[in-house]
């Protein structure tokens, strides 16, 4: 039975999907050193924001096959180490949505009242109104910078309190942000222009201190600034700083720099500010939504399933995954065919996406090409997680082209051509009506064939005799063939002899079907 490592608190939700299919060990609080040391023994890992997933973790993670982050934000987990590795990491790109956005509404609001420190105060026995004169957000300006899943609901309901919206995001378009009633601009001018900001982006090169002393410096004296995404994207010395010196009226901090919240000049901070310990996502709807999405995940991954949101599968939407998955098996038997056709070591792959499947997502019929194509140097160890990165190590060169006038076969066809040290082979391949894969060329000679688990190509002259005495040679080697089909372009022209045959090939077998007349090639394949 699988065994799932919880190391954070999860929702029982989780952990009873979880259950069905594997041993659940709740082991959270743990040290990086204990960690490491239990992680060898489990093939799955599902964590929030208190566990941090170092390449250290994961190399020790030998039988780890997947990390499940019970949240949005995977920057705890060292995502290219898992890759290498070929673990899958998910998420719950949705699930604490609402919940975060609620979060930043909330200190928006506090902030603006000053609703910690009126509440601290009366609970100290004071009835002090007049220290605690607030500000409406009613016709303020909000700047939203990031306007994903969290900043358009933020936007929705902001707008619907009546605050004029502007927002920063490079990557959305014009279209998006009218939708939402915001009028998008540059970042400088959000900050010149709003009496609210609040932050809903990714920690990234580009937004780590995003917010720093200069950008502060532009913001109105009156300006508040909510931080409910993550911590880093502000320079929290310089915001400190700015606070101190009345540069800006407050901040609403949900995440810092290095988590817990340590030693800061922000704690001695007034009513100008609060903070929270990172509790965007701590509402029990949230965590049992999350909880059930990534454990269904873990579930799905363990029993061999695909996953519905793999942070490091290239192009592999839930959507897309459904449509394609019976092509991706196509492409990994035909790039398994074509390596072992080929030989030697491999240079380039072209993959070829021919009719109905040009208009296709060509990526993950790539990657599952270069995992068939990997899998008989790598074995278990390439997936589609890793295939990619392994391909480019070994320096092969990967071509994808697509012609869509190629009318074949319904649902379209794939053609994969492999040149190495040795040569380079051809092969297509195709499924039919009832979803079954058949090859249907090699090296460009049209054939018809399922694959099986055990082959033999011969490359020969098409004349008389030459299939019996390959059939008589193998009869005396006690090899039983099951199926053979020859293709041929010209009569008595070259031909390929494609046979399925019941077990391997014995040793040596091989080089007595190279001395037949005729014969030019033979190669075994084993699928
Ligand atoms: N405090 C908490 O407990 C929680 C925090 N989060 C964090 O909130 C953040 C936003 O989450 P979602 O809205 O779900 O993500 P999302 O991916 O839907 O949205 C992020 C947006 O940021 C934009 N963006 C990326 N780089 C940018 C840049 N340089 N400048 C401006 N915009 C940029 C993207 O185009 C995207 O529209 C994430 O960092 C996530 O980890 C999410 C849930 C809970
Ligand atoms: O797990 C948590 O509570 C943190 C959530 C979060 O930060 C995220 O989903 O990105």
């Amino acid at each position: 039975m699988s065994k799932v490592l919880v190391s954070d608190p999860i929702d029982q939700a989780g952990i009873d999907i979880l259950s069905q299919v594997a041993q659940v060990d709740v082991k959270t609080n743990l040290s990086p050193e204990e960690l490491v040391s239990i992680i060898p023994e489990y093939d799955a890992m599902m964590i929030r924001s208190g566990t941090r997933v170092t390449k250290e973790i994961i190399e020790v993670g030998k039988q780890l096959k997947i990390i499940g982050r019970a949240g949005v934000g995977v920057d705890n987990v060292d995502v290219p180490a898992a890759t290498r590795q070929g673990i899958v990491v998910v998420n719950s790109p949705e699930g604490n949505t609402i919940a975060a956005a609620e979060h930043a509404l909330a200190m928006m609001l506090s902030l603006s009242r000053h609703i910690p420190e009126a509440n601290q105060s009366v609970k100290n026995s004071q009835w002090d109104r007049k220290r605690f004169i607030g500000a409406e957000v009613y016709k303020k300006t909000i700047g939203i910078v990031g306007l994903g899943k969290i900043g358009s609901h933020v936007a929705t309901v902001v707008r619907s309190m009546g605050m004029k919206l502007l927002a920063y995001d490079p990557f959305i378009s014009l279209e998006r942000a009218d939708q939402l009633g915001c009028r998008l601009v540059d970042m400088d001018l959000l900050l010149r222009e709003s009496d609210y900001v609040t932050l809903h982006i990714p920690k990234t090169p580009e937004t780590t201190h995003l917010i720093n002393a200069e950008a502060l410096a532009t913001m109105k004296p009156t300006a508040r600034i909510i931080n409910c995404s993550r911590g880093g994207v502000i320079d929290e010395a310089a915001l400190s700083e700015a606070l101190k010196t009345g540069k800006i009226a407050g901040a609403a901090l949900d995440v810092f720099e290095s988590e817990p919240l340590g030693e800061s000049p922000l704690r001695e901070l007034g009513k100008e500010v609060i903070l929270t310990p990172h509790l965007g996502a701590s509402t029990a709807e949230a965590q049992v939504n999350v909880a059930i999405d990534v454990a269904e995940q873990i579930r799905d991954v363990l029993l061999g399933l695909p996953a519905r949101s793999a942070v490091n599968i290239p192009g592999l939407s839930s959507n897309v995954l459904e449509q394609l998955k019976p092509y991706m098996r196509l492409a990994e038997t035909l790039g398994n065919l074509v390596s072992q056709l080929a030989g030697g070591r491999i240079e380039q792959l072209n993959v070829r996406l021919q009719g109905e499947l040009a208009t296709n997502n060509s990526q993950p019929l790539v990657v599952a090409s270069l995992k068939g194509l990997l899998s008989q140097a790598l074995r278990e160890r390439v997936n589609y997680v890793n295939a990619s990165i392994e391909a480019k190590e070994r320096g092969i060169r990967v071509i994808e082209t697509r012609d869509a006038s190629v009318q074949d076969y319904s649902g379209g066809s794939l053609l994969l051509s492999a040149k190495g040290s040795l040569g380079e082979h051809s092969v297509t391949g195709a499924l039919l009506s009832d979803g079954e894969i058949h090859i249907t060329s090699i090296d460009e000679f049209p054939i018809n064939v399922p694959p099986s688990h055990h082959m033999l190509f011969t490359l020969h002259r098409d004349m008389p005799g030459i299939i019996g005495k390959i059939g008589s040679l193998l009869g005396s080697f006690n090899v039983n063939i099951a199926s053979m089909q020859v293709g041929r372009k010209i009569v008595r022209g070259d031909a390929v002899m494609v046979l399925s045959i019941d077990d391997p090939l014995p040793e040596g077998i091989l080089t007595e079907i190279t001395k037949v007349p005729g014969i030019r090639d033979a190669y075994t394949v084993t699928l």
